[in-house]
């Protein structure tokens, strides 16, 4: 006879009113499947009694607008014991990728698909992407789980079709989870105005709320009544929470079940007039004189520029930064090692704003910064 089951499990409560210990959930609300649910000795028994184990690598998709963090997310989870064994895909919209670089460090298996939106144009590359992951995970017995990082823009619906068309990446790929990451800062407004940002929260099971500790922050209560009033069942989790894990996220012991959401019957929508442009710069850029021109391009444009990132050589260290600007908000740099960087450049996306109007703010702007050859 097996072990009798743990006391919880033998509540008389009906299941739907117990927890899940997967996910904290009412029961009746996790989407685990039951071989995840129970985790002790014995239920892994029933588990084995009830079917095989599902060994296919789980996939985790992290979505979420221009800017929202998620590189920050998954760069967060794999610099964790729990999360190194994480292999990864990065889409980007902009010409030139950025995000790959931050996460290098942290992973080994990293890959970048840049230059496309990733639910039009590059859903075979994704799926080449996620065959290279699965061989190399079995090849090497590296890694528990695929993360793979949509574009700011992209919706993550068509994505999930192709894993459920392809039959390969069907039989060797689960759907863990598809996690939003919403910025506290631009996220209400992502939400009102950009039916990507929609579709994105739309489909998620869980959405991850970032830069509460910014001053501009918008209250978390008006934050979970914009996210509520596009996904009503999402599990929503704040990343300056205290007790916010990003293993509990990421780490893709759930299974994948689409909340009902009434956004997601929306055909997917784009805005013709968002591009991306890349300017590239020589020599070395006076940190400070630079910082004053974008920040105050982002004050004035804030609203046109989606996104703004790049590397930079400065005249203030050795060590190359990596840029970051979220329509008005500029982030603090983060230094990079010189073999990574390469040349410097700036990827803008920008709706409504073009490449040479900024080309010619920027070449106003330089001929005021100091310049050294590099
Ligand atoms: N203060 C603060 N900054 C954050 C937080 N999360 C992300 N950031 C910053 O926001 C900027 C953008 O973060 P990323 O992680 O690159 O955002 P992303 O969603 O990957 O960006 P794209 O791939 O371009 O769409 C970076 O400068 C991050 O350091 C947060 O919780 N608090």
């Amino acid at each position: 006879m097996g072990r009798r089951l743990p006391s919880r499990t033998r509540a008389g409560a009906p299941a739907s009113r117990r927890r899940s210990p997967t996910c904290g959930r009412w029961r009746r609300d996790c989407p685990a499947p039951a071989s995840t649910r129970l985790r002790t000795p014995s239920s892994r028994r029933l588990a084995r009694w009830s079917g095989p184990m599902d060994e296919r690598l789980p996939l985790i998709v992290v979505t979420g607008f221009l800017g929202s963090g998620k590189t920050t997310l998954i760069r967060r989870f794999v610099e964790t014991p729990e999360g190194a064994d994480s292999g990864i895909v990065v889409n980007e919209f902009g010409e030139a990728g950025v995000d790959h670089r931050l996460l290098v460090h942290a992973s080994e298996a990293v890959e970048l698909i840049d230059g496309g939106c990733l639910c039009c144009a590059r859903r075979a590359d994704v799926a080449k992407a996620l065959h290279d992951l699965v061989r190399m995970a079995k090849t090497k017995g590296g890694f528990s789980r695929a993360i793979l990082e949509t574009s700011g823009l992209a919706d993550p619906a068509p994505v999930i079709a192709t894993l459920a068309r392809d039959p390969w990446l069907k039989a060797h790929v689960r759907l863990a989870s598809v996690v939003a990451v919403v910025d506290a800062v631009a996220g209400i407004g992502n939400l009102e105005r950009r039916p990507e940002a929609r579709r994105q929260v739309a489909i998620a099971d869980t959405v991850v709320l970032t830069k509460g500790d910014l001053r501009a922050a918008q209250p978390r209560a008006a934050l979970e009544a914009a996210i509520r009033a596009v996904s009503p069942d999402a599990r929503i989790l704040d990343s300056q929470d205290e007790n916010f894990r990003p293993r509990d996220v990421l780490g893709g012991t759930e299974s994948f079940a689409a909340p009902p959401s009434p956004f997601l019957a929306d055909a997917p929508e784009h805005e013709a007039d968002v591009a991306s442009f890349t300017l590239p710069l020589d020599g070395r850029v006076d940190w400070p004189a630079f910082t004053v021109w974008l920040s105050a391009l982002l004050h004035a444009h804030g609203d046109r520029i989606l996104r703004v990132k790049g590397l930079l050589r400065t005249t203030s260290s050795d060590q190359p930064l990596a840029i970051h600007g979220v329509q008005h908000v500029m982030h603090p740099p983060t230094h990079l090692s010189g073999a990574e960087a390469g040349p410097s450049f700036l990827v803008f996306i920008a709706s409504g704003i073009r490449k040479a109007e900024i080309e010619r703010s920027l070449g106003r702007a330089l001929r005021h910064l100091t310049m050294a050859s590099a």
